[in-house]
């Protein structure tokens, strides 16, 4: 929502509060309503609003169910909820923070009060979203950071075990890099780096693949559900697309354009058994089968099961 109006969603079935609100709120954000939780999710679901401000009293569903519902969704939990009520009751505060509210508005409602909120609640979504994104990604490339893939790794190593789905694990590494600096300099490095991050993006495609920047000029990618005949259709794909950047390198390189060595390695639950304490193994193991890559004359891909065969 960087600039934009903020998407601000009143649901309540009074029309005299949902005037009151838009007058209120027509300086802060653009404003949806919906008049019952039925119509409030069909809307939810047709964008993600900012800010959610919620009756309590709803025709259909009550409105602490409502945001019970919201916040217990990994997609809508981390939207603001703000409720609009009347009730004054002992323990009624309690129970709207319980359920995961940001906070509650009293009636009757007072329009420069109401906006107050609303924004504040608005700033500070804004701040965690941001800290979040700057948390997780690489600013020069937008790839996400190695911390992230630190985490998925485990997150998905998890998955595949109990679903017993394969995955792979790719580490690459753009090969002779320290010419291409010392060559080039250090921005056009930067800018090299770029365009290969680029092109992890465009190969790592499926919503649970996971392209990273793991080091200077290192990248790793977390492919679910992905075996090793897809790894290498995949990764066959990727080296084609870099080779079809057509970068120049360095004088006194092996390749004359910029290149990668590329290794993998797939946790099969068909041909290994999943169970391993060190969920780092894997990547252990893709690295070594990279640095095969790289003593074979590099700009090519190894499977750690390769290594096991040539070793044979
Ligand atoms: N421009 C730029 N260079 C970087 C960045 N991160 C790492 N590097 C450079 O990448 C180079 C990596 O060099 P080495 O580890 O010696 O490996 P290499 O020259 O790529 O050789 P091989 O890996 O054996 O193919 C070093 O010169 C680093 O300074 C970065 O963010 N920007």
């Amino acid at each position: 929502m960087d600039n934009e109006l903020a998407d601000i969603l009143i649901i309540d079935d009074d029309t005299a509060v949902i005037v009151a609100l838009n007058k209120a709120l027509k300086n802060v954000g653009r404003i949806r309503f919906a008049t019952d939780a039925k119509q409030a999710f069909n809307m939810i679901e047709e964008s993600y609003p900012d800010l959610i401000l919620l009756d309590v009293e709803l025709p259909d569903v009550r409105g602490l169910e409502v945001c019970t519902m919201l916040k217990n969704n990994p997609e809508t939990e981390n939207i603001p909820i703000l409720f609009i009520t009347s009730h004054t009751e002992m323990g009624f505060e309690e129970k709207v923070f319980d359920v995961g509210a940001a906070d509650y508005i009293g009636k009757p409602l007072q329009p420069r009060v109401v906006a107050a909120r609303v924004q504040t609640h608005l700033d500070y979504h804004r701040a965690i979203s941001l800290l979040e994104k700057l948390a997780h990604t690489d600013s020069m490339t937008t790839l996400y950071n190695r911390r992230t893939f630190d985490e998925q790794l485990i997150i998905e190593s998890k998955r595949a075990r109990r679903e017993q789905e394969p995955l792979t694990v790719v580490i690459l590494d753009i090969d002779e890099f320290k010419k291409y600096n010392d060559h080039f300099g250090h921005i056009e490095g930067d800018e090299c780096i770029k365009q290969i991050a680029l092109s992890l993006i465009e190969c790592a495609k499926r919503p649970s693949d996971l392209a990273a920047r793991y080091g200077g000029e290192e990248f790793a990618l977390l492919l679910p559900n992905t075996d090793n005949v897809g790894a290498k259709l995949l990764l066959t794909g990727l080296l084609e697309s870099i080779q079809a950047l057509n970068i120049q390198h360095a004088p006194d390189t092996v390749h004359d354009r910029v290149t990668v060595s590329i290794g993998y390695k797939v946790l099969d639950p068909v041909t290994e058994t999943m169970v391993s304490s060190d969920d780092w193994l894997i990547v252990k193991e893709a690295d070594k089968a990279l640095y095969q890559s790289k003593r074979n004359g590099r700009n090519r891909i190894t499977a750690f099961t390769d290594l096991n065969e040539e070793n044979s």
